[in-house]
């Protein structure tokens, strides 16, 4: 990328693709002291070593490296745990509904309509991923999963998460037109999980998980209470569980909970503009 005349200019790079192309320059970007702002997941949730390479580019006087909005969009994730980390509490696990696409699926579908009318709806919003099967697939999920544990100070990858898949293998390596198209074909199989949900109950939830302790990590549907935290949900609301050594059932409290809006454009773009102000900030530049 060329940029700037002057070899000491402060540059900010601002990555609001899905693109490996542009991610795949952060580390030759931070080793000269740019700075990276993303929301793009595809490097604090890909490749260990190249992730590594990153974060020891920013600790060791490179550029610095905000990744707020990678997961929950706006809300205070990454900040909570790195401070809950720095601070000396004992994570032990982080739990809940990671993506604002599943939320505003599971929270809107009524079970008996048409589920992949519901999916357009989310693509509609801005609440996907580009290809929606990134959601639907749980791989969305599981990068936030990985981006969690990571920040939990465990080095999971991609493959070390247990993932349920929405998306039927027949339709795993079509084109994103033909699976909108033909996604309808897995309406019956969704009606048949929300009616055996409901004759106990209970509603259906895509939740991530991280167990700390276990240095393990899922993501799956999972049957809930209609009275539980996580089924009371509306729109494309995220929920984090927090359990720590200070906050949950160990120290004798309750877990610690963010909850709010996880997708879509406005609270995406206050998150990447939030990382631009700490920046501004952490260079006395405002
Ligand atoms: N949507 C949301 O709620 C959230 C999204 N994110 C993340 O934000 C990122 C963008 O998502 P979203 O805005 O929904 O996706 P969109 O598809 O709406 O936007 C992606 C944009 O990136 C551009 N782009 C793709 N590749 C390149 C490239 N190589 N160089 C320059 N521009 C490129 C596209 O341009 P063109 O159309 O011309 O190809 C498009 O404008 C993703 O990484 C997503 O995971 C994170 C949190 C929440
Ligand atoms: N597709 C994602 C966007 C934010 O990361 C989601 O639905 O949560």
């Amino acid at each position: 990328m060329q940029c700037c005349s002057s070899p000491n200019a402060t540059v900010c790079v601002v990555d609001a693709t899905s693109s490996e192309d542009v991610s795949a320059l952060y580390a030759p970007w931070l080793e000269r002291r740019w700075h990276v702002v993303t929301c793009n997941k595809k490097v604090n949730s890909g490749n260990l070593e190249y992730y590594t390479r990153c974060m020891d580019a920013t600790k060791n006087g490179g550029g610095k490296w905000f990744v707020e909005a990678t997961i929950g969009a706006g809300l205070p994730i990454v900040s909570t745990l790195r401070t809950l980390v720095a601070t000396g509490d004992e994570i032990e696990s982080v739990q809940g509904i990671f993506s604002g696409t599943m939320s505003f699926l599971f929270n809107t579908w009524d079970g008996e309509s048409a589920f992949s009318e519901t999916v357009a709806l989310a693509k509609a919003a801005g609440y996907t991923e580009p290809d929606p099967r990134e959601d639907l697939n749980g791989l969305d999920v599981a990068r936030k999963v990985v981006i969690a544990a990571r920040e939990c100070g465990v080095a999971l990858s991609l493959d070390d998460v247990v993932v349920q898949s929405m998306v039927p293998s027949e339709l795993a390596s079509c084109s994103a037109d033909e699976f909108l198209e033909r996604y309808a074909e897995n309406d019956a199989a969704m009606a048949q999980a929300a009616a055996n949900a409901s004759k106990k109950g209970c509603v259906l939830r895509f939740v991530g998980h991280v167990d700390v302790k276990a240095r393990s990590a899922s993501v799956r549907l999972v049957e809930f209470a209609k009275a539980h935290p996580f089924a009371t949900l509306s729109g494309a609301d995220n929920i984090f569980e927090i359990k720590t050594a200070r906050y949950g059932p160990t120290g004798g409290s309750t877990p610690l909970i963010v909850r709010g809006p996880g997708a879509g454009a406005a609270v995406t773009a206050a998150g990447v503009f939030g990382d631009i102000v700490g920046l501004a900030k952490n260079l006395s530049l405002a």
